[in-house]
């Protein structure tokens, strides 16, 4: 059975809520294979160490361009980025293009915990349909 291919990202501000969050769903995003930028994927490594994630550069050194780039290509099925409002950032076209792609290629994409608990429970009756 094909694995769903999930992106998690979070800004710096917003990555303790990545964290727990990803702790919840632990179960669930084991079923995943998981594509993340740096930090984000280090810092839930840390707590979720069974998780398999496929890290790429730092976001403001590219990483969200990296996963942008496998949106283009047809290869992630959904994301997860917890962007945070309140802060500036330096690679803040990065972050806007990256999201334009989610819209572009209509994946699933959630900003904030509570509807990335939707696109879970969604992945979830994908999985018992495919079952
Ligand atoms: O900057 C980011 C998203 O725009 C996230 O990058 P890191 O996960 O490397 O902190």
């Amino acid at each position: 059975m094909a694995r769903f291919r999930l992106g998690l990202i979070a800004h710096d501000q917003k990555k303790a809520a990545m964290v727990e969050w990803a702790e919840r769903h632990r179960r669930k995003l084991a079923l995943c294979d998981l594509y993340s930028t740096g930090t984000t994927g280090a810092r839930v490594l840390e707590r979720c160490p069974e998780l398999r994630i496929t890290r790429f550069k730092s976001g403001p050194l590219g990483g969200d361009q990296q996963i942008g780039a496998l949106i283009a290509e047809g290869q992630l099925d959904g994301l997860v980025f917890f962007v945070d409002p309140l802060s500036p950032h330096p690679h803040d076209v990065d972050v806007k293009a990256l999201t334009r792609l989610a819209l572009v290629y209509d994946i699933p994409m959630a900003c904030n915990p509570s509807t990335a608990d939707l696109v879970v429970a969604g992945f979830e009756a994908a999985f018992r349909r495919r079952a």
